[in-house]
């Protein structure tokens, strides 16, 4: 029987890639977005591809919406066996200059939003007496505390943290926690970057901040979508059943861990 995915954040970026590559591997697939206009457009595409999709829009910050994804999976295909955490937002500011506001939005967006997800997952898979995983959302922010990012980093090491501990207390319901961490994609999030990072430094133009990060990568080019689906698919494989805890980077050559 197929197995079903949800996937927060994936009217766009790396969630689509992630959902598009899932589909692929014979997935049924919940897409979830607070944008519900690129939410439509996507399942749209996915129907027109075949795939088997439902979606359902939301706030990952709101506990509640989360047991909303997995009621869609569920009244939708009958069961949950993989929750991606992967909705996230950047924050660009000086450590000096970020406000109570902007903390307080990306914690409740990347920090409490995957704690709630996997709470939703892992009480689904408990029920259903199943397996199950996990996979969050993190980045080699999560290893690497970058300057102008100080409040994006720490939520993704509160993620690597999160992976740990969620990891250790749900082995034993046979429920894994692991998280990719992705580099520098080109994906809005980076053009967003990017347009900040340039605001706050005269010598910078468009375009720059985005060519000195991902200029370092020892492979020599960005990350496109399909990289980081590519590790999203293996760990929600049978191949990574012995895998939990881990925050595994995939980044060309950026951070070395
Ligand atoms: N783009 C990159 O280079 C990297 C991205 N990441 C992480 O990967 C994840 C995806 O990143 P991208 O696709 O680049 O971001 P993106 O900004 O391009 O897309 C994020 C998607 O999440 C949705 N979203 C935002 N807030 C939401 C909320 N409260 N509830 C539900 N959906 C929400 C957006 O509408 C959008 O469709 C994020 O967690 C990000 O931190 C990690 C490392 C590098
Ligand atoms: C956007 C991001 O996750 C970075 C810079 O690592």
């Amino acid at each position: 029987m197929s197995k079903v995915a949800i996937i927060t954040g994936s009217g766009a970026g790396l969630g689509k890639g992630i959902a598009q590559q899932l589909a692929k591997d014979g997935f049924k697939v919940v897409l979830q977005d607070i944008n519900e206009d690129s939410l439509k457009e996507t399942e749209k595409e996915f129907k027109n591809d075949g795939y088997e999709v439902a979606s359902v829009a939301g706030d990952v910050s709101k506990k509640d919406d989360h047991e909303k994804f997995v009621k869609t999976a569920v009244d939708n295909f009958g069961q949950l066996d993989v929750y991606v955490n992967n909705a996230g937002i950047d924050i660009v500011a000086p450590f000096l200059e970020t406000t109570e506001e902007q903390m307080n939005k990306i914690f409740a967006i990347n920090v409490n939003g995957v704690m709630f997800g996997t709470q939703a997952a892992a009480r689904q898979f408990i029920d259903q007496g199943s397996k199950g995983k996990v996979i969050n959302a993190c980045s080699i922010a999560g290893h690497e505390s970058y300057e102008m990012l100080g409040a994006y980093s720490a939520t993704k090491h509160a993620v690597k943290s999160l992976t740990h501990s969620a990891s250790k207390e749900l082995a034993k319901d046979n429920i894994t926690v692991n998280a990719y961490c992705p580099g520098v994609a080109k994906t809005e999030m980076w053009d967003r970057i990017d347009a900040e990072m340039v605001k706050y430094n005269d010598d910078m133009e468009p375009g720059d901040a985005f060519k000195e990060f991902s200029g370092a990568i020892s492979l020599g080019r960005y990350q496109e979508p399909q990289d980081v689906a590519n590790l999203v698919s293996f760990l929600a494989s049978e191949k990574a059943d012995y895998i939990t805890g881990q925050a595994i980077v995939t980044d060309g050559g950026l951070v070395y861990r």
